[in-house]
C-alpha cells in the first residue's frame, strides 16, 4: 500500500539543520492533510507506520485505526518525536493482538491502563512563551496491544560492562514484569556480558530464582568487557529461538545493542531489542541520572567521612578520597555537595594547576593554615594529561576499548608530599582513600531500587508492545523510549557552566582554576 504525498505533506517544513542525523524524526500530522489509500481499513486494529523520505529527511507518519492520529501540522510545525523503531517497521504483517494486563487484577483498577499513543515527553522543559515545542520521545509503559503472545515469548537478559548499584533489581524486576504483568514463562539468562552469547550456556531465570538477587550488589549473571560479535551473538539469538532481548549496560553496551537490533533488522527476524542504560558515572545522555548513582554518591559519604575523620585528629591532615568518574565527575560533584566537609572537588571536566598563583598548593596551605586540616575529592579521571606527563605512560585500553587510568591520587598524594615537606618544609599528614569499588559493589537503596523497578516494567512493556532498538529512560522525571543512537552519540558531563558546579565553588570556595578559554571550549 502506497501512501501518498500531497500538499499538506509538501508543506511539512523540517529544516535539515534541525534533524539529527541518527535519529529517526516524526513529524506528527493529522490523517485529514494526508492522502493515505485505504489506510485505515486494509489492516484493521494494527497501528500503522510508513516512512516517508524528502529531502534527505526521514519522516515517519503515524496513524492507527482507532482514530487515534497524532497531533495537529498545521498548529505544531516545531514539533518534533525522536521515535523508537517498531518490528513493523520491518516486519509489516506482524499481528497485535489486545495487552493481557487490561484483565490483570493490580491493573484492572487503573483508571488509563494504557498509555496513549499520543503520550509524549519534552526533553525541555524549561520554555518561554514564544519557545519552540521542539523534541519529543514516546512515553513508555503499556501499550492496549502488544505484538508478542505470552506462549511465544522467548526473552533473555544480559549484563555488560562495569558494576553498577541496582543491576541484580533490573534483572529481577524484567523477570517477575515479564511473568507477572504477561504470563511469560520463557526467561534467558546470558552469562558474562556479550561474549555469554556464544561462549557460555544459558541459565533459566524464575521470578523464584531471582526473588532475593536484589538485595547483593554485583550482577547475578556476571559481566565482562569486550567479546561484541554482531555476528555470533545474532545468530545464537536466532538458534535459541529468542525474540526479545534485555540489554543492560552503559554507553558502550548500547552502542553493541544498536548494532545487535541493526544485524535484527537485516534478517528481518522478530527479535525486540531493549537496552537498559547502566552507569555508575551518570555519562548517559539524554536520561536524567543513571540508576545506582544516588546509591553512590551515598556509599562516598562514608568514605567521605572517615576522611575527614582521620584529617580533623591530626596536625595538618590532608586527606584525598578518590572516586569513580573516567570522563565524568557527577559523583565526585555529588558527593561533594552532599557532605560539606569537602574542601576541594576535582573532575575531569575542570582541569586545574598546582603551582603558582591560584593553584593547588596555594589552596592547600591556606586552608592548613585556616583549619589545620584539609579534604580533597576526587574524580579518577581528573588531571590524567598531568599524571601521564609526568609519569610517561603510554595510552592504555580495557578490553572495550575503554581508556585505562592512571592513579591520580597516588600521583597527587606523592606531588602534595614532594612539595609541603621539601619545598616548603612544612610537616603534613597525608590519608589517601581510595573506596572506588566499593561504592559501586554495594546492593541499591530504596529509591535506585525503585527507580530499576520502573526501568524494568517500562523495558518490558515496551518490547511486548512491540518498539525495538530503544533505550529506557527518564526524561524529566517522565520514562521515555528512546532511540539508542540518542544516549550514544555523547557523554553526558558536567557542565562548568551550569548552576550545580557554581552550587559546588560556592559551597567550597575553590579556585576554579579558570580562564575564560577554558569556560568556552566546556560550554
Ligand atoms: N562501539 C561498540 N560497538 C559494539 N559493542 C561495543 C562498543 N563499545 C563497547 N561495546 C561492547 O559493550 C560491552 C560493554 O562495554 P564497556 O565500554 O566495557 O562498558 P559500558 O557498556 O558500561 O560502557 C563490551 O562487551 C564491549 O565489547
Ligand atoms: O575496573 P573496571 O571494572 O574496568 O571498571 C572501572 C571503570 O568502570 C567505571 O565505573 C565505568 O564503567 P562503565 O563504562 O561500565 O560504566 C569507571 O568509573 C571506571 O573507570
Ligand atoms: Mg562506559
Amino acid at each position: 500500500m502506497e501512501i501518498t504525498l500531497t500538499s499538506a505533506a509538501q508543506s511539512l517544513s523540517l529544516s535539515r539543520s534541525s534533524v539529527p542525523s541518527t535519529s529517526l524524526i516524526s513529524k506528527f500530522t493529522p490523517i485529514s492533510s494526508l492522502s493515505f489509500t485505504n489506510f485505515a481499513t486494509t489492516k484493521q486494529f494494527s497501528v500503522r507506520r510508513r516512512l516517508i523520505r524528502r529531502q534527505n529527511c526521514l519522516i515517519k507518519v503515524q496513524a492507527s485505526t482507532d482514530g487515534a492520529i497524532t497531533a495537529n501540522q498545521e498548529q505544531n510545525d516545531d514539533f518534533i518525536l525522536e521515535d523508537v523503531p517498531h518490528l513493523t517497521d520491518f516486519l509489516p504483517d506482524l499481528p497485535a493482538c489486545p495487552n493481557p494486563l487490561k484483565k490483570s487484577q493490580a491493573y484492572a483498577i487503573v483508571k488509563r491502563t494504557f498509555v496513549s499513543p499520543e503520550d509524549v515527553v519534552a526533553q525541555k522543559i524549561v520554555v518561554q512563551k514564544d519557545s519552540p515545542r521542539g523534541k519529543h520521545f514516546r512515553r513508555a509503559g503499556p501499550r492496549a496491544k502488544v505484538y508478542f503472545q505470552p506462549e511465544e515469548v522467548r526473552a533473555c537478559i544480559v549484563t555488560c560492562g562495569g558494576l553498577c548499584p541496582g543491576i541484580n533489581t533490573v534483572i529481577r524486576e524484567i523477570v517477575c514484569g515479564l511473568k507477572d504483568m504477561y504470563g511469560v514463562g520463557e526467561i534467558l539468562g546470558i552469562q558474562g556480558g556479550y561474549r555469554g552469547f556464544y561462549s557460555k550456556n544459558t541459565i533459566q531465570l524464575t521470578p523464584k530464582s531471582v526473588n532475593d538477587i536484589h538485595k547483593r550488589g554485583g550482577t547475578f549473571l556476571q559481566t565482562s568487557r569486550g567479546g561484541h560479535d554482531t555476528n555470533k551473538i545474532v545468530d545464537n539469538i536466532q538458534d535459541r529461538g529468542i525474540n526479545q532481548v534485555y540489554i543492560i549496560g552503559g554507553d558502550g553496551t548500547q552502542k553493541g545493542a544498536a548494532e545487535i537490533y541493526k544485524e535484527v533488522e537485516r534478517r528481518g527476524i522478530k527479535v525486540a531489542v531493549a537496552g537498559i542504560p547502566k552507569t555508575i558515572d551518570n555519562d548517559i545522555a539524554v536520561i536524567d541520572k543513571s540508576f545506582g548513582f544516588d546509591t553512590a554518591v551515598e556509599e562516598a559519604q562514608r568514605a567521605i567521612n572517615a576522611a575527614h575523620v582521620e584529617v580533623e585528629s591530626v596536625e595538618n591532615g590532608v586527606g584525598i578520597v578518590k572516586l569513580m568518574g573516567r570522563y565524568s565527575g557527577f559523583i565526585a560533584m555529588h558527593a561533594t555537595l552532599a557532605s560539606r566537609d569537602v574542601d576541594c572537588c576535582l573532575i575531569p571536566e575542570s582541569p586545574f594547576y598546582l603551582e603558582g598563583q591560584g593553584g593547588l598548593f596555594e589552596f592547600i596551605e591556606e586552608r592548613l593554615k585556616e583549619n589545620s586540616h584539609i579534604v580533597i575529592v576526587l574524580a579518577e579521571g581528573a588531571g590524567q594529561e598531568y599524571v601521564a606527563q609526568s609519569l610517561h605512560a603510554a595510552d592504555e585500553k580495557d578490553a572495550s576499548g575503554n581508556k585505562l587510568l592512571l592513579d591520580v591520587g597516588l600521583w597527587l598524594t606523592q606531588k602534595f608530599k614532594d612539595h609541603f615537606t621539601k619545598v616548603r618544609k612544612m610537616g603534613i599528614n597525608m590519608k589517601y582513600i581510595d573506596p572506588t569499588y566499593m561504592i559501586r559493589a554495594v546492593p541499591s537503596n530504596a529509591s535506585d531500587n525503585i527507580y530499576c523497578t520502573l526501568l524494568a516494567q517500562s523495558a518490558v512493556h515496551g518490547a511486548m508492545a512491540g518498539f525495538t532498538g530503544f533505550t529506557v529512560g527518564p526524561v524529566n522525571s517522565r520514562h521515555a523510549y528512546i532511540p539508542i543512537s540518542r544516549v550514544t552519540e555523547a557523554q553526558n558531563t558536567v557542565k562548568l557552566t551550569d548552576r550545580m558546579w557554581a552550587r559546588l565553588l560556592a559551597s567550597t570556595n575553590q579556585p576554579s582554576f579558570l580562564n575564560s578559554e577554558v569556560v568556552q571550549e566546556n560550554s
